[in-house]
């Protein structure tokens, strides 16, 4: 069940979103990773950043991107005059080590941390806002959708279906308390370490759900290029 919207986050709390950039974007077999692609005349991640720092929350930004990129991505901010103020990190083998390269930098265990695709650039600042209060509050907060098809799961040669109303696709950013994500990136990785929930419920802690979006989508494929593109086009003739 999705979690109710949480109280008002304490101005006090320190915060953080690492966003992680560090894939080479094999399915959208595209030369430039899918990250530096333009979206309406910007890079996908330069929407990613944007929508956390005008969240209220503006966390603070910790960039993890592969080593090779770092001169690019520079030279991109300096034409598109990016100037949100950010660290940049290098990324890790997998999504695991990267996130875990963010969370190894960050000391202090009484922080808010959000971990959040940078490829989910339609990502808004009023589910950022919540993952940050449900994190507070709970310790964990991981967005996500029901799923709107019906599913069925694969037994030998045949399928059954099950009961979607328990089922949820789960999107990011998913927020934690720090000392509970710390403790988590300290495992050894594993090849079910899907995202941050997974890690963190492997070390024993509690998965609260948040409400995400149908629009918070995942660029992956080429065809998602022009599903964002619209969804953008839709949302600035909406303002
Ligand atoms: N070593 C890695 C692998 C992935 N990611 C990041 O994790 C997010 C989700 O991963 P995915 O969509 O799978 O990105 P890629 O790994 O780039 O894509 P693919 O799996 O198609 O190669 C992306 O923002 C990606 O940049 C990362 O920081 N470090
Ligand atoms: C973290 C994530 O986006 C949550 O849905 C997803 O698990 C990433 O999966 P990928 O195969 O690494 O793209």
């Amino acid at each position: 069940m999705l979690h109710p919207k949480s109280e008002i986050l304490n101005p006090k709390s320190k915060t953080y979103a690492i966003i992680v950039a560090g894939g080479s974007g094999s399915r959208m077999q595209s030369a430039l990773p899918k990250q530096f692609i333009e979206l309406c005349g910007k890079p996908v991640l330069m929407h990613t950043m944007e929508a956390f720092h005008n969240s209220q929350t503006s966390p603070e930004i910790i960039l993890v991107l592969h080593a090779t990129y770092h001169d690019l991505w520079k030279e991109l901010c300096n034409v598109h005059n990016f100037s949100i103020n950010h660290k940049l990190i290098a990324g890790g083998e997998t999504r695991f080590h990267s996130v875990k390269n963010a969370v190894d930098l960050i000391y202090d265990i009484n922080v808010l941390i959000a971990v959040h695709d940078a490829v989910r650039p339609l990502i808004s600042s009023a589910i950022i806002d919540e993952s940050f209060r449900c994190a507070e509050a709970n310790g964990t907060a991981v967005t996500a959708v029901k799923s709107r098809d019906s599913i069925r799961q694969q037994n030998g040669e045949g399928s059954t279906c099950l009961n979607r109303d328990e089922i949820y696709l789960v999107q990011t950013p998913q927020t934690f308390k720090s000392a509970l994500l710390k403790e988590a990136y300290m495992q050894p990785y594993s090849e079910n370490f899907t995202d941050d929930a997974s890690v963190v419920e492997q070390a024993g802690g509690q998965i609260t759900l948040i409400a995400g979006s149908y629009s918070n989508i995942k660029i992956t494929f080429p065809e998602d290029i022009t599903i964002a593109e619209a969804l953008i086009n839709k949302k600035s003739h909406q303002r």
